[in-house]
């Protein structure tokens, strides 16, 4: 009885004794019941769904004019809807007609959340069909601007807060979530938002836009995906002051009180939704990302986006571009500006592969790679007043003040920007790269479009043109003496979605550094000689479901090999079954029809008697 109560929340069921429509099979029916978990494979052969008004007000299965007469007469639409009758198609064309009126991306942000919540099948068809368009507004770097003005353009709540109200109580806060077949969680506690600093509780935008990107691109159905923020207050004085905030009125909480929430949500989570659930920390400050996967990295599946999403992206970026830049990794020196989460994060995974590519220890490899911090090289005689996760990027050096400086000593190939501050890629620094560089490789990592570290243009005309260039967040095509560069946008966007997609279909209980590898080399093989000739290190977003598919079947491969898998046997077919287990946003049909009407009643009253029962109990 208690499986089937599960079953019909997981099936997106509603209360309601009115005559049922029930959902015709569909890809998605399959993943749901065969990829999901095991509880959902005995899951009812029919679906319940609301009819009339509320079948309309219902984002999960409302389809506004596409539903056909018959679905309009069988589910009490009749009168309810316009006449016209209209294709998913059309209403897709209609809503890019639309939404390309919009001269101000954070007005298309909004209208493309109205969607979400209007038709979420909608919304991820237009999401799916026109990535390269749609992922810079309702991701990085207009989804920046959105946490910023939240508290203004908020309407209605999306995911779960968490708040040190809840202390005591966070896993009654997780059981009001309406879905309970949770496979992905991305949590933030808003202190470290893109580069944009502490935006508190609005940094809700963040796990919300990775999520639409977990389903979008990489095939997690939108049902399975929870956002989380955990809001302890913030350090934002702004938004303190402002009285449209929507979060906790106080500084930031800290030390033994912070850690007691953190854990009491990490208890309550693997409580209410077992082991296999994915874990995404994301934009956390350095201090509090690293302690926390060190801390729930060998208990829970967790998987720090800004740490390991961006050192596999970065990686496969590097090793793509070594077909235009030349040479073997271990053939080049690296110096990064920053070395917080995604800084260290990338120098240690690079480290690593080199040290897997010519089986000399890690401990050597990282001394081809530098870093710069806002004290300038990280050397040796800082080595006691540094940041734990500093220190093995502390060598023998004398002292250098700033990044000009070391340019000009440690002579890099590769010049990598991760600090989170813009503009700090001078003319003089670009060029004096460049100056002992053929080819010199620049990634300009940090978020939004503000704080990247230099734009495309002048990459690539302040090298004349030599630039190997990517960034973190999304940059036109530039013309330069008559070339059009192409550059690549070198953004986790790329690896989590088929990552999480990967743990997901294998079962995998816990992340390895080497699926992160795998991910990595997955992504690296997908950029083509025609990406190539553009200058391009990574393959365009375009193909982005293909990519996430091959990513994830590196991922679980993965994760079989290492033993972590509890999904068996093991398909043979990795990228074949990762690919069926994908969402799909196509309109399912809802047909009426007494024998699964009949089958559903009882469902349905077993369902009412039980919550009657647990009403009672309670
Ligand atoms: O969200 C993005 O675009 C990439 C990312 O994780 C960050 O900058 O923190
Ligand atoms: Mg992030």
């Amino acid at each position: 009885m208690e499986s089937t109560l599960k079953e019909m929340r997981g099936g997106e069921s509603v209360l309601d004794l009115s005559p049922k429509a029930t959902v015709g099979g569909g890809v998605e029916d399959v993943y749901g019941e065969d990829c999901a978990t095991e509880e959902q494979l005995v899951t009812p052969w029919t679906y319940s769904v609301a009819s009339g008004y509320s079948l309309l007000r219902d984002p999960h299965h409302n389809k506004g004019l596409a539903f056909t007469e018959k679905e309009r007469d069988s589910h009490y639409l009749l009168g309810l809807l316009p006449p016209a009758v209209v294709t998913q198609q059309l209403q897709e064309k209609k809503l890019m007609d639309n939404l390309r009126k919009y001269q101000v991306p954070l007005q298309k942000y909004m209208a493309m959340m109205e969607l979400q919540e209007r038709n979420e099948r909608l919304f991820y068809k237009l999401l799916i069909d026109n990535v390269e368009e749609l992922l810079p507004i309702v991701y990085t770097p207009t989804v920046g601007e959105a946490c910023q003005k939240y508290g203004s353009i908020f309407r209605r709540p999306q995911g779960l807060y968490i708040s040190l109200k809840e202390k005591g109580k966070v896993l009654d806060v997780l059981k009001n979530w309406p879905e309970r077949n949770i496979q992905v969680i991305v949590v933030t506690d808003g202190e470290r938002i893109l580069g944009l600093g502490d935006l508190g509780c609005q940094g809700m935008g963040i796990p919300v836009g990775k999520l639409s990107l977990y389903t979008a691109l990489g095939g997690v159905r939108p049902s399975a995906c929870l956002p989380v923020t955990i809001d302890v207050g913030t350090n934002n004085e702004q938004l303190l002051k402002d009285e449209f905030y929507i979060g906790l009125r106080q500084r930031r909480a800290t030390g033994q009180e912070y850690a007691d929430l953190l854990h009491e949500f990490m208890s309550a989570v693997k409580q209410n939704y077992g082991e296999k659930v994915l874990i995404q920390f994301e934009d956390f400050a350095n201090h509090n990302a690293f302690t926390l996967l060190a801390e729930y990295g060998t208990t829970h599946l967790v998987f720090n986006d800004d740490i390991q999403g961006t050192a596999s992206v970065v990686l496969a970026g590097v090793v793509a571009a070594l077909k235009l830049i030349g040479g073997t990794l271990a053939d080049h020196k690296f110096l990064f500006l920053g070395a917080g989460e995604a800084g260290t994060g990338i120098a240690e995974l690079i480290a690593l592969e080199m040290s897997k590519q010519t089986e000399i220890p890690v401990e050597e490899t990282r001394k081809k790679i530098w870093l710069v911090d806002s004290k300038g090289l990280i050397v040796n005689s800082r080595k006691e007043s540094l940041q734990h996760f500093k220190k093995p990027w502390a060598h023998d050096h004398e002292p250098v003040k700033d990044l000009l400086g070391a340019v000009k000593a440690i002579k890099p190939t590769v010049l990598i920007g991760s600090s989170g501050v813009g503009r700090t890629f001078t003319k003089e620094i670009i060029e004096t790269v460049a100056s002992f560089n053929e080819k010199p490789l620049i990634m300009a990592l940090s978020n939004p479009t503000s704080q990247s570290e230099c734009t495309a243009e002048e990459a690539y005309t302040w090298s004349q043109g030599r630039a190997i260039f990517a960034s973190g967040s999304p940059f036109d095509p530039f013309e330069y003496n008559g070339k059009v560069f192409v550059p690549g946008q070198a953004n986790n966007a790329y690896i989590f979605p088929g990552f999480g997609l990967g743990l997901v279909i294998s079962g995998a209980i816990r992340v390895h550094d080497d699926m992160l590898l795998a991910a990595s080399e997955a992504l690296a093989k997908q950029v083509s000689d025609e990406n190539y000739n553009k200058g391009l290190i990574y393959p365009p977003f375009s193909n982005i479901r293909k990519i996430s598919a091959n990513i994830a079947a590196n991922v679980a491969a993965k994760a079989y090999e290492l033993g972590v898998a509890t999904r068996l046997p093991r398909p043979a077919n990795l990228v074949k079954y990762a690919e069926s287990c994908m969402y799909s946003p196509v309109y399912r049909s809802y047909r009426m029809d007494r024998r699964h009407w009949c089958l559903t009643i009882p469902f349905s009253l077993l369902l009412h008697n039980q919550q009657r029962k647990i009403a009672n109990e309670i």
